[in-house]
């Protein structure tokens, strides 16, 4: 499977580059042979957070049918990162995720919001789990912070998904962070991780490095610190067979964690 990985330079609140870039590179990420896309966190609008009343999409109106033309008339599955919403009075970061043949198959919200960027002063938290097929791909995805919470990573896992898929918005001061807790959330879930970073280099500060990493932890790709369009390919049918060698889902003992670990 071609996987087409954008590391989109977004513009702070410039909502129509925005969309006018990222339906660019995702026409050039099919041109080149990919089969499922993957977009990082808020590219509307970046983390023009104070500009949400003005800028955040509307019940993701204009990003459902954006993601939906582009997967109907491509033939392509998108991983549609996340763009800021506003429901009712409220506004979220919300992933929406659409099937090569147009159909939605997931819509989450991060589920943990990131106070370092004041994100809980602005954003609601959403409180559902982000598990979808894409074809016959188990697959789940969470935003960013969401990796440094493993329970949450593995409940999806546990629920069946096979790949995880992270748009982030990660900053290159904590770029080791990044590359350690993707490599722990494969190896310990014994799955594919498909983690897509911004690339930001005026105001803000974040340099890309996207990742592909397999289910026994090995890095198959590491993004350029640019913006870019590459796409790998990838061998899926290696998680059953790497979830046979070290049986670690057959050894868990969830009795023992409830009362203590998962409280
Ligand atoms: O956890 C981190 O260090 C970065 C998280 C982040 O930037 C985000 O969730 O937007």
């Amino acid at each position: 499977m071609k996987i087409g990985c954008i590391q989109l330079n977004v513009g702070f609140g410039k909502v129509e580059e925005n969309f006018a870039r990222a339906e660019e590179k995702i026409r050039e990420a099919a041109s080149l042979g990919a089969e499922i896309i993957v977009l990082p966190e808020m590219w509307n609008t970046g983390y023009a957070l104070e500009k949400l009343p003005e800028l955040a999409d509307v019940d993701g109106e204009r990003t459902k049918t954006f993601l939906q033309g582009l997967t109907k008339e491509l033939g392509v599955h998108i991983v549609g990162g996340s763009v800021s919403t506003k429901k009712g009075d409220k506004f979220y970061n919300t992933m929406y995720t659409f099937d090569n043949k147009g159909k939605q198959v997931g819509e989450y919200s991060k589920a943990h919001l990131f106070r370092l960027m004041d994100e809980h002063l602005y954003l609601e938290a959403g409180d559902e789990m982000n598990r979808f097929a894409l074809g016959d791909i188990e697959a789940a995805g969470v935003i960013c912070y969401d990796i440094r919470f493993p329970e949450w990573l593995r409940a999806h896992a546990l629920d069946g998904a096979k790949v995880l898929f992270v748009p982030a918005q990660w900053p290159t001061p904590r770029i080791d962070h990044w590359k350690t807790l993707l490599q722990a959330r494969a190896i310990e879930n014994q799955c594919f991780v498909i983690a897509i970073n911004r690339i930001a280099k005026k105001i803000e500060n974040f340099n890309g490095q996207s990742m592909i990493i397999q289910p026994w932890g090995e890095v198959l790709w590491v993004g350029a610190e640019d913006e870019e369009v590459a796409v790998i390919d990838v061998d899926f049918s290696i998680v059953d067979e790497v979830r046979g060698r070290i049986p670690v889902y057959d050894d868990r003992r969830p009795g023992l964690y409830s009362g203590v670990v998962m409280k």
